[in-house]
């Protein structure tokens, strides 16, 4: 898959994460300060990989920042967009098959290598749920202005 990477800096696991989503086969565009020369704030560089994926750039998107929270509230605020933050394998793994989630936000604070590799298997191994329920509720949050 065509995946868009966004850190505004590079502490903790930043760098692994573009080396872990390359080994698993896919492609990457690279914001923020996994890209010399481009604006690092989180809101900026975060915004810029969810737009990758609501305007057809990319499939998915990886955003972090120290907290995850701003790289996932920028990243919410680009319609079609689904973030979660996820601090652990089972949450992404929820948000991919609940939620449909298209772009994965992590914290740099949390997020050691081990749990990383988790938290990328889950999610690229995950798949949407079918069950009408699920989809009704993504429906809807995706009409919601
Ligand atoms: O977690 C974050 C935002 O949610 C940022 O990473 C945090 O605010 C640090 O930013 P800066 O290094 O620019 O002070």
């Amino acid at each position: 898959m065509r995946i868009s990477l966004a850190s505004d800096s590079l502490d903790g696991v930043a760098s692994e994460l573009v080396a872990e989503v390359e080994r698993r086969g896919h492609s990457v565009t690279l914001y923020g300060a996994l890209a010399p020369g481009d604006r690092a704030d989180w809101a900026w560089c975060c915004s810029a990989a969810a737009r990758d994926v609501a305007e057809g750039r990319a499939d998915q998107a990886v955003v972090c920042c120290w907290t995850g929270t701003g790289a996932s509230i920028a990243a919410n605020k680009v319609a079609g967009v689904r973030a979660a933050l996820c601090a652990d394998a089972a949450t992404a793994a929820g948000a991919r098959k609940w939620n449909d989630a298209n772009v994965l936000a992590l914290s740099l604070r949390l997020t050691s290598r081990q749990v990383l590799t988790e938290i990328l298997d889950a999610w690229f191994s995950g798949a949407p749920s079918t069950d009408p329920e699920d989809t009704a509720n993504i429906a809807y949050v995706g009409e919601i202005r």
